[in-house]
């Protein structure tokens, strides 16, 4: 969809465009009134951003910042902050993520792991196959002895439509290699349960 959207093609003749204003139409507005004139162009931008992540490869990111280092503790990245649109409704749901892996050798820039949150947040997506991607992704790129992910998130179809219930969030986790040991994935889920404490 993405792709679409992005297509030069498409931009030109102005098609996703008019298939938003058909959308306001649809829904009982007048697409040209002047507060909804612009609306389309900005939809279209506004979606080809929260859709970005068709664009790029997961590899290619984590890739550009592998270094060998000796270490083999466990790194964890967390409190990445995440939004993307549900698959069923397109509607938000954003919250937090948790990375952690134990490296065999190779570790990856930090900065790539929110990349990667990125990669496959800007996505019409399901929070579990978010969560397996984002493990997957990290154990091919340096095949680690392990790596955890963990998202806690809320999900606005199940809070302003739907059975609307406002405090409930979803907690989804991948654990992959060493991370399927009780002791592992405990240690983790409490590192990432306490807050940060005493350097920030
Ligand atoms: N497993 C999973 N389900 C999701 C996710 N995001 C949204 N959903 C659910 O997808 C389901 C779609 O169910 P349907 O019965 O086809 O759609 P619906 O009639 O709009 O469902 P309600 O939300 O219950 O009104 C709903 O239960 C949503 O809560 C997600 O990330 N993971
Ligand atoms: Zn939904």
């Amino acid at each position: 969809m993405s792709k679409v959207l992005a297509d030069k093609d498409s931009l030109k003749d102005h098609s996703t465009q008019e298939l938003y204003r058909e959308l306001i139409t649809r829904l009982g507005e007048d697409p040209n009134r002047d507060g909804l004139i612009a609306t389309p162009g900005r939809v279209e931008k506004a979606m080809a951003y929260l859709t970005k992540g068709y664009q790029e490869d997961a590899g290619e990111i984590l890739r550009a910042a592998l270094f060998d280092v000796d270490y083999d503790e466990m790194v964890i990245v967390k409190d990445v902050e995440m939004f993307s649109l549900c698959e069923h409704h397109m509607l938000p749901f954003f919250g937090k993520v948790h990375v952690a892996y134990i490296p065999n050798g190779k570790v990856v820039g930090l900065s790539k792991i929110a990349r990667l949150v990125e990669v496959f947040a800007r996505r019409l997506q399901v929070q579990e196959r978010m969560t397996r991607q984002i493990a997957d992704a990290i154990s091919d790129a340096i095949a680690p002895q392990g790596v955890g992910v963990v998202i806690e998130a809320r999900h606005l179809c199940m809070m302003m439509r739907g059975i609307e219930k406002q405090n409930s969030f979803t907690v989804t986790s991948a654990m992959v290699g060493c991370f399927q040991r009780k002791e592992t994935r405990s240690e983790f889920l409490s590192l990432v349960r306490n807050p940060a404490q005493g350097y920030l």
